[in-house]
């Protein structure tokens, strides 16, 4: 952005550096919450939305007043609000692709114009989710037939990135809401993805939607022609693919090219990107299988953190605060990733969703004016859902020797309180007794006490005790919502993808394109045809070149 600063030069930057030289060793959270009893209040916020409030208690970290202070100015410095402001304008952030980045206008609920170039683009994304509605109730009814005259049972969607990941962690967080057909996914071109989704499926019951914003990708088109060659060994008749196939796509062209009746088709733009279209008719599947009153209101929760994120100042503003506390152990404290890990089995495809969102659109090292960066841009994202999480990698994030920031999520409520709650109980005391262990530790005082209250000898304590120290101190955000409801998805989703964009600005990268993806693409494109030719492959480097021959020669 004209008038930026080398983030590592500015001095909002250099007064974080310097007091992290000098304090980083006295900032420990114990102490901190020993010196301020009402540390909880005030790094922690409360957003009241219409399924109970969202409660995101941030005091778990390794900051005071002063790099709390810091790190606001930091975004200050950055500009983060006025580049906030340009995307929710409808200006062209994303400048390599030459685009607005408006999925924010997808969940606009309140329906106030949004411009793209002089023109209003909410009238066509009200008729899009009209044309959602209708097809959805329409299949949901049993009105809409398949050729043998039965209604629509299941659902395929076939899409892969952006057009699998969203709808695929929703339908999974809301299958709880489902009133329509079965979702399933393809999305691999390894063959066996769709050859086992197939083996469950009657093709006089099931509805192809291929999810493709392209509609060119390799993989998604691979496989919407082999479930088509699968659907037509049973119908036998080209006509009947218009009732079992349906397309979401910004390239109508391309759509009918493959023979999908325009009318079947649900459009988007190419201001929505794609691991940003769950909101949009990439969300097909989503509102088929909750219905769209359901859908709906996951735009309403997503729209309602929109706001937060647009009117709260930024020291009380969620995404804001997320951020800043992810850029300065990145930056400063050298973390390498952090983890996501919602304490809800439904959402166990929430990080991996988040690795698309967080990685694909921060995982780069070029700034908005073309130069490399000197300082790290975004971290890995990773996790799964506690308390599996717990007996697999968690020893790492207590004893190891990374730094690795978490980010714990739970409902107060559970969907399912089979034994009376007992399960969610045990849940819920999982989530407290980790945050507060990772915070507090256990010194070799402690360790010593108790080894000696069991009636260990001096000299076994003192192999095993340093082994049983915890040095605590270690950072985690507690995200607390009342129930896993189509809203307070909405509104979790939306929080982290403003979490991610305030990020990349600071970076001071574009986190919306994705041309790191695009080199591999290419390169598998050559090879391709190189796999069937009796040749022995020479072009490469040796160790593709021998790889590939080494295929080949092991090929019936
Ligand atoms: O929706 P289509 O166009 O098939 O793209 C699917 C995915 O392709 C990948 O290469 C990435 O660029 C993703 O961002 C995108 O979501």
């Amino acid at each position: 952005m004209a008038g930026r600063v080398f983030l590592s030069k500015d001095p909002a930057w250099l007064k974080l550096k310097s007091f992290y030289e000098a304090n980083v060793k006295q900032l420990k959270m114990l102490n901190l919450f020993k010196e301020d009893p009402h540390r909880f209040e005030k790094f922690s916020i409360k957003l009241d939305g219409k399924d109970g409030p969202l409660l995101v208690d941030f005091s778990k970290n390794l900051i005071n007043d002063e790099v709390f202070q810091l790190l606001i100015n930091l975004l200050r410095s950055a500009q983060v609000e006025k580049m906030r402001d340009a995307m929710f304008a409808g200006e062209k952030i994303n400048f390599t692709e030459d685009r607005a980045v408006l999925h924010i206008a997808l969940r606009n609920r309140s329906n106030t114009p949004i411009l793209v170039e002089g023109k209003d683009v909410m009238p066509d994304v009200n008729a899009v989710l009209k044309h959602m509605r209708e097809f959805s109730d329409k299949v949901r009814s049993g009105s809409w037939l398949g050729y043998t005259g039965k209604a629509i049972t299941d659902c395929v969607n076939i899409g892969i990135g952006g057009s699998d990941l969203g709808p695929v962690m929703v339908t999974e967080a809301l299958k709880k809401y489902q009133c329509g057909p079965t979702a399933h996914f393809v999305s691999n071109v390894d063959g066996t993805h769709m050859a086992e989704t197939l083996k469950k499926l009657n093709p006089e019951t099931t509805l192809f939607i291929i999810a493709s914003k392209t509609f060119t990708t390799q993989e998604t088109i691979t496989n919407a022609e082999s479930a088509k060659a699968w659907f037509l060994q049973h119908a036998h008749d080209e006509a009947a693919v218009s009732k079992h196939f349906v397309a979401l796509s910004t390239n109508a062209p391309k759509v009918k090219q493959f023979g999908i009746d325009e009318a079947n088709m649900f459009e988007f733009w190419d201001w929505v990107g794609g691991r940003y279209s769950l909101w949009s008719a990439i969300g097909l599947s989503i509102a088929l299988m909750i219905g769209m009153d359901n859908f709906e209101q996951l735009l309403e929760g997503a729209h309602q953190m929109d706001r937060h994120f647009v009117e709260a100042p930024i020291e009380k503003n969620i995404p804001m605060i997320l951020a800043a506390l992810g850029i300065w152990y990145s930056n400063f404290y050298g973390a390498q990733s952090y983890t996501i890990l919602p304490y809800d089995q439904y959402l166990h495809r929430f990080p991996a969703y988040f690795q698309q969102g967080d990685m694909e659109s921060n995982g780069k090292y070029i700034t908005r004016s073309g130069q490399r960066v000197d300082y790290t841009t975004g971290p890995v994202a990773w996790g799964e859902p506690g308390t599996n999480g717990q007996h697999a990698f968690y020893q790492l994030i207590h004893q190891g020797t990374h730094i690795v920031p978490c980010d714990f999520l739970i409902p107060v409520e559970t969907h399912n309180p089979i034994q009376n709650g007992l399960h969610h109980q045990i849940l819920l005391s999982n989530f407290l007794a980790q945050t507060e262990a990772l915070m507090r530790g256990k010194t070799l005082e402690e360790v010593t006490a108790e080894l000696k209250a069991s009636g260990m000898s001096e000299s076994q304590i003192n192999l095993i005790a340093p082994h049983k120290v915890f040095e605590g101190n270690r950072p985690s955000n507690s995200i607390v919502f009342q129930k896993l409801t189509p809203f307070t998805l909405g509104q979790l989703i939306a929080m982290y993808e403003m979490k991610i964009f305030v990020q990349g600005i600071v970076w001071d990268i574009n986190s919306f394109d994705q041309w790191g993806v695009e080199l591999g693409k290419v390169l598998a494109k050559a090879i391709l045809p190189e796999l069937t030719t009796p040749d022995v492959i020479s072009t490469h480097d040796s160790s593709t070149n021998g790889l590939i021959n080494f295929i080949k020669a092991r090929k019936h």
